[in-house]
């Protein structure tokens, strides 16, 4: 095993999909995959690998935040070969034209997080981005479900409850549809082991509106983002 997932090598697939909550690992494994079997429950944080449409696929929790993906996405690539990682995430709207449960692909992810700065020394502001094969990929596969799919940057953000909203109004002056906690930290440790990566997101809450989504539904629905990352991932 590795640190932080109890795996043998080979447990884990290739192509691995990375929900923040395990229990929408469960979920996922449960209701997508074929065979699906457990094969880490160490800090409760389950990964699953069954098939799906024959490709063996395995679905690993992260966690909330940076610091945790970082951790599952390093040890996947690096201790069991994973070589691509879609992401199936909730996320907040910063822009009135996203609605509750739009589904939303990260191109790029801006990030309050100091660990790239502290990653180029302060120097350089990396641009973490997703794979475009991948985003390409989901695109297409959206398209012909007819799903209607959102592609533009993100928000990833340290801290979900925030002190700062009017920077949240700002950054969607600038573009940026939406706010979850993840992503720019996937897309960096992608790059730097030569893995691929993608986020896809679920508008689980608004932030101009107030609306949002219960806990149960952030666990066990948000079905068409994942339909759109298994076909994705599997292509
Ligand atoms: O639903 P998940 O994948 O956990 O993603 C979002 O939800 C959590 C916050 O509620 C953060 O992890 C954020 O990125
Ligand atoms: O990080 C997140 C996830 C969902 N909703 C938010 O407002 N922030």
């Amino acid at each position: 095993m590795s640190t932080h997932i109890g795996a043998e090598p080979g447990d884990i697939a290739e192509l691995v999909l990375m929900p923040g909550d395990p229990l929408r690992a469960k979920w996922i494994a449960e209701t997508f995959l074929e065979d699906a079997r457990c094969y880490s429950t160490v800090r409760n944080m389950f990964g699953f690998t069954g098939t799906f449409e024959g490709t063996r696929v395995s679905v690993q929790g992260s966690g909330m935040g940076m610091p945790s993906a970082s951790i599952y996405a390093h040890e996947l690539i690096n201790d069991y070969g994973v070589k691509a990682l879609i992401r199936v995430g909730s996320c907040g709207a910063l822009v009135e034209s996203l609605k509750l449960r739009d589904v939303v692909a990260a191109i790029g992810s801006s990030t309050d997080s100091n660990m790239n700065r502290a990653r180029f020394d302060g120097l350089i502001d990396y641009a973490p981005v997703a794979d475009f094969g991948l985003l390409r990929t989901a695109v297409d596969v959206a398209e012909a479900r007819g799903i209607s799919m959102r592609v533009g940057p993100i928000l990833a953000a340290d801290a979900f409850y925030t002190d700062r909203p009017d920077l949240y109004d700002r950054l969607a002056d600038y573009g940026v549809l939406a706010v979850e906690m993840e992503s720019a930290a996937l897309y960096t440790i992608a790059a730097r082991f030569q893995a691929r990566a993608l986020t896809l997101l679920t508008v689980s809450d608004h932030i101009k509106t107030g609306e949002r989504t219960t806990a149960q539904e952030r666990e066990q629905t948000f079905s068409q983002m994942v339909e759109i990352a298994l076909k994705t991932i599997v292509s």
